[in-house]
């Protein structure tokens, strides 16, 4: 069993736009999320957001505590959310078992303990998404379905981003300290996310992408709306973004794509959109 946990400073927006590609994905992307037996996690100090892949395999992965946070256990002072996008999986905490299926979530509240993973089938592990920020409260641990997951319909075949945006850690669906997390589903054809784009300095952001080919790529655009840059991004990749920062991508192919954010505000809509007028 390995946890890693690989540390990403702040990068401002002046300094992210004097760096040419491998600079920006030093900075931002975190590549293949998900190895067979590791949990591989990153600190990234836009909001102490963690962001990380558990993939078991034979054995359960338990994370009990990691250096970074300085507290004697992982969620001494922090909330969770993981969403499984492998095989069904098992997470044991605070004396309880939760199965989650595909796609399915678990909030889990501060001072739960040790976080213990587990897959049902070898042939088929599960791949939990994880996601922690520091938290003043405790609420409480829920298991949360695809069903009650709060829908959002958006955009069109026409405009090639017609998609749903399922909000899973949501006031509407249960309460979090900092914690917004969800997963954004596409109608077939239509290609582009958050687009027209918006950025949001109140919250930082995080994307997960996956359901992809091994041949597809995802074109996310990152960078202040006057100086906007592009990483390329496969299956299992994820990219930071600073409040400052657009978030928005076109897919080469099929894709879907977990979002989640940390910071001042739980207003989901509190988002300043950004004129087309002003993309450079
Ligand atoms: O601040 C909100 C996030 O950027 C995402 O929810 C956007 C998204 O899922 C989409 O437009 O497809
Ligand atoms: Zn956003």
């Amino acid at each position: 069993m390995t946890i890693s946990v690989s540390v990403r400073q702040v990068v401002g927006p002046e300094d992210a736009a004097r760096r040419d590609t491998q600079g920006l994905r030093d900075g931002f992307v975190m590549e293949d999320l998900f190895r067979p037996g590791e949990a591989n996690l990153t600190y990234s100090h836009l909001d102490r957001m963690i962001v990380g892949g558990v993939m078991p395999d034979t054995k359960p992965i338990e994370i009990a505590a990691i250096a970074q946070t300085g507290t004697e256990r992982f969620l001494d002072r922090r909330e969770a959310a993981i969403v499984n996008i492998g095989g069904a999986g098992t997470v044991r905490v605070g004396g309880k078992a939760y199965e989650l299926g595909f796609q399915e979530a678990l909030y889990i509240g501060m001072g739960e303990g040790a976080l213990s993973f587990a897959s049902r089938n070898q042939g088929e592990p599960a791949l939990f998404y994880l996601l922690s920020a520091p938290a003043h409260r405790t609420c409480p641990t829920v298991h949360i379905t695809r069903e009650m997951a709060r829908k959002v319909v958006v955009g069109s075949a026409e405009e090639s981003n017609a998609r749903t945006i399922n909000q899973y850690v949501h006031p509407d669906v249960c309460d979090s300290c900092q914690l917004l997390v969800g997963l954004t589903m596409f109608e077939p054809g239509s290609v582009w996310n958050t687009m027209p784009a918006h950025v949001h300095d109140r919250r930082m952001e995080v994307y997960l992408y996956f359901g992809m080919q091994e041949q597809t790529r995802i074109f996310h655009f990152m960078g202040e709306p006057s100086e906007t840059r592009h990483v390329v991004l496969k299956n299992h990749d994820a990219v930071l973004s600073p409040g400052w920062s657009i978030h928005s991508g076109a897919g080469t192919g099929r894709y879907a794509f977990i979002w989640a954010m940390a910071g001042d505000n739980m207003s989901f809509t509190d988002m300043d959109k950004v004129p087309m007028e002003d993309l450079r």
